[in-house]
């Protein structure tokens, strides 16, 4: 059975194997024991905070086979981006070049750097390992999280968004990258990345280009990846896309992947959520419906997904068996929450 819980020091040594195998422009898992740690750290006075409003809380789970105590993967939500250090995005906008005596008439596409999601909630740090990648685990990891921002809104924005990785190959070569490099930045997008993900940001004012750029004059490789996604991110993408999650022309100013948005009462898990008390039985036969089931805490926030339960509307039961309740750390009566995975 595996269980999503909140993360602890324990699990340094799975969460530094996990920033390995994850690779270039995952930005916010760079390698780098002090900062793996202090977000360790920064994730449990997260969970313990009593608060009304966020600040700028990380929350960083990881899911758990209970049988063997491995790790498989990890899933974040960092309460509200930008109040720190700024959030910068690039804009995708247009202008109009006209001229009526010439009869020409050109649209162009312009990229404005901004902070328009300062505030926002962000889901980030997706990750499955490899040989996980199977199965509903990959499905649990990303919607998981909506209902614990249902559970818990208080603590979060009700815009949340998601910095989608952009295209780059296995060496960090990232075509966007390569085009502001040579103009503008000198270093290699990994280092950049780095530089980011350890949440150094002054050289993104320091040599940013000042003024909007005009995407034509860009070269074609990376005129084409903008707002495009990294290959083996177009799963998590995939899946937001199916929360209702929607690209509004924001981009990443390193490599251009998207920036998705969505209002968290609008998120399809939210809506979808059914709250209701346990009935816990021996054994269940297993049925055709996998359900995502959490025990709504905070601190003890525990969730699993599992064919053996039954959801009734009339009386909000649902009934399970006595190892989904033990791995909910929850008993007879007790409140818990899911949705069909
Ligand atoms: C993202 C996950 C955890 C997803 O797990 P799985 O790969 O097992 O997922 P899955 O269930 O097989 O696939 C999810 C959905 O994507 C579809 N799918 C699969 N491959 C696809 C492809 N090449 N193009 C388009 N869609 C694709 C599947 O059919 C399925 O859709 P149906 O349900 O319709 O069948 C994993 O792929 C992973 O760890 N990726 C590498 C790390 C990464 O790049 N993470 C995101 C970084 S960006 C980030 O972290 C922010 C975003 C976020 O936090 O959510
Ligand atoms: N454009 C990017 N590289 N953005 C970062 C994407 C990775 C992902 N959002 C993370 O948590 O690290």
């Amino acid at each position: 059975m595996q269980v999503l819980r909140p993360i602890s020091s324990e699990d340094f040594a799975a969460l530094k194997n996990i920033a390995v195998e994850s690779g270039h422009g995952f930005t916010s898992l760079p390698v780098d024991d002090k900062l793996l740690t202090s977000k360790i750290q920064r994730s449990q006075e997260s969970f313990s905070k009593s608060l009304n409003s966020p600040i700028d809380e990380g929350y960083l789970f990881v899911l758990e086979d209970l049988e063997t105590g491995e790790i498989s993967g990890t899933t974040a939500i960092e309460a509200a981006v930008g109040m720190q250090v700024p959030l910068y995005h690039y804009h995708q906008g247009k202008t109009v070049h006209h001229s009526s005596t010439l009869n020409v008439y050109n649209t162009v596409e312009i990229l404005s750097i901004c902070n328009d999601y300062t505030g926002s909630s962000e889901i980030c740090t997706l990750f499955l390992r490899e040989q996980f990648r199977r199965g509903l685990a990959g499905r649990f990891l990303s919607r998981i999280r909506f209902l614990f921002m249902a559970e818990h809104s208080e603590r979060f924005s009700n815009r949340v968004i998601a910095e989608m990785r952009g295209v780059s190959d296995e060496n960090g070569h990232s075509p966007f990258w390569q085009w502001l490099q040579e103009h503008f930045f000198s270093i290699e997008f990994p280092k950049a990345d780095h530089l980011v993900g350890l949440g150094d940001k002054v050289f993104i004012s320091e040599l940013m280009p000042k003024y909007p750029i005009y995407a034509n004059l860009l070269s074609p490789e990376a005129q084409a990846v903008i707002g495009h996604v990294h290959e083996k991110t177009k799963p998590a993408l995939r899946l937001l896309q199916k929360e209702g999650f929607e690209h509004r022309g924001y981009v990443d100013l390193f490599d251009a992947g998207p920036t998705v948005e969505a209002r968290l009462e609008n998120i399809r898990t939210v809506r979808e959520t059914q709250y209701g008390t346990l009935d816990i039985v021996e054994e269940l036969p297993s049925s055709e419906t996998t359900w995502a089931l959490s025990n709504g805490q905070l601190e003890h926030f525990r969730a699993t997904f599992t064919t053996s339960v039954v959801w009734n509307e009339q009386t909000e039961t649902f009934t399970t068996t006595s190892k989904t309740a033990e791995a909910l750390q929850l008993q007879q009566g007790n409140k818990v929450s899911g949705f069909v995975l």
